[in-house]
């Protein structure tokens, strides 16, 4: 797909969003920015990221009229293509922790925002943004953020890897409507952090709590066993897990 590199943007989620709205017939596009003014995270947080050291992009991606109910797949198909590309530099330890946020050694390294594009026939496009810390060394104010050259100790060429993100996203999501979304759903619940162990959740109906996460339903909610043999489902607006 072709890939566009602008200077300084507010953030690129909503540069290819309003590109969208003129362009009813496209092919999908890629465009990365040097540097946002205002870059966007999940539950409406701010995306950090020094200028030309990492990467961030977003690719417009045209859908056929695909179901909001299928919406999870396309958010794990992303998760998992760049967890594999990671793990194909050798990056060690890689974890998607749910529902999309990228680990490596437990330190968050690359955030994941899609955002679709929904007429009454369903999804019609999807905005999926990428925000991967590369050759950044210092996240003073983020303790828990850590880049490529942090864990490895190495520098990565910026074009090089933004490439293979995105041959390997595009190349998935042509895939995506072949796939059995079991198969899917269990690739992703086996790579991601604190699979089967103890862990802490926050909950606004249940305050602090212990849980073993055991997987994802298809809609992406987060199967917890809360007791022995006692599931319970979340969704992201209600629940975010501590550690
Ligand atoms: N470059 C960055 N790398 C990692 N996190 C970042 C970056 N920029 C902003 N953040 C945001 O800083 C916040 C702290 O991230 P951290 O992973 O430590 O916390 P968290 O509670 O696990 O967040 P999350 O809601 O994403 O699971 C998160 O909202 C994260 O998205
Ligand atoms: O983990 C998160 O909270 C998601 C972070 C997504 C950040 C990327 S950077 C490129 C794109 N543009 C944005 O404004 N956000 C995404």
């Amino acid at each position: 797909m072709r890939t566009i590199k602008v200077n300084a943007i507010d953030s690129t989620n909503s540069f290819v969003r309003e590109f969208y709205e003129g362009n009813i017939n496209f092919e999908p596009v890629c465009v990365r920015a040097i540097t946002q003014t205002a870059g966007r995270g999940q539950r409406g947080s701010n995306w950090l990221s020094k200028a030309g050291e990492n990467l961030t992009f977003s690719i417009l991606y045209p859908q056929k009229k695909l179901k909001i109910s299928r919406y999870f797949l396309l958010s794990a198909t992303i998760s998992l293509a760049v967890l594999k590309v990671l793990q194909g530099l050798e990056i060690p330890n890689i974890k998607i922790k749910w529902p999309n946020d990228i680990l490596s050694a437990k330190k968050k390294i690359g955030g994941i925002l899609i955002e679709n594009i929904v007429k009454t026939e369903g999804i019609v496009a999807s905005v999926i943004g990428i925000g991967m810390n590369v050759n950044q060394e210092n996240f003073d104010d983020l303790p828990n953020a850590g880049s490529l050259k942090s864990i490895t100790g190495k520098n990565f060429d910026l074009d090089e890897l933004l490439n293979r993100l995105v041959h390997k996203i595009e190349m998935d999501l042509n895939e995506l409507p072949n796939r059995k979304s079991t198969d899917i759903l269990e690739e992703y619940a086996q790579n991601m952090f604190r699979l089967n162990v103890v862990s802490s959740f926050s909950s606004k109906e249940e305050g602090n709590f212990n849980g073993i996460i055991r997987g994802v339903t298809t809609e992406g909610k987060l199967n917890l066993e809360i007791e022995d043999g006692v599931f319970k489902t979340f969704d992201l607006k209600e629940i975010q897990l501590l550690y």
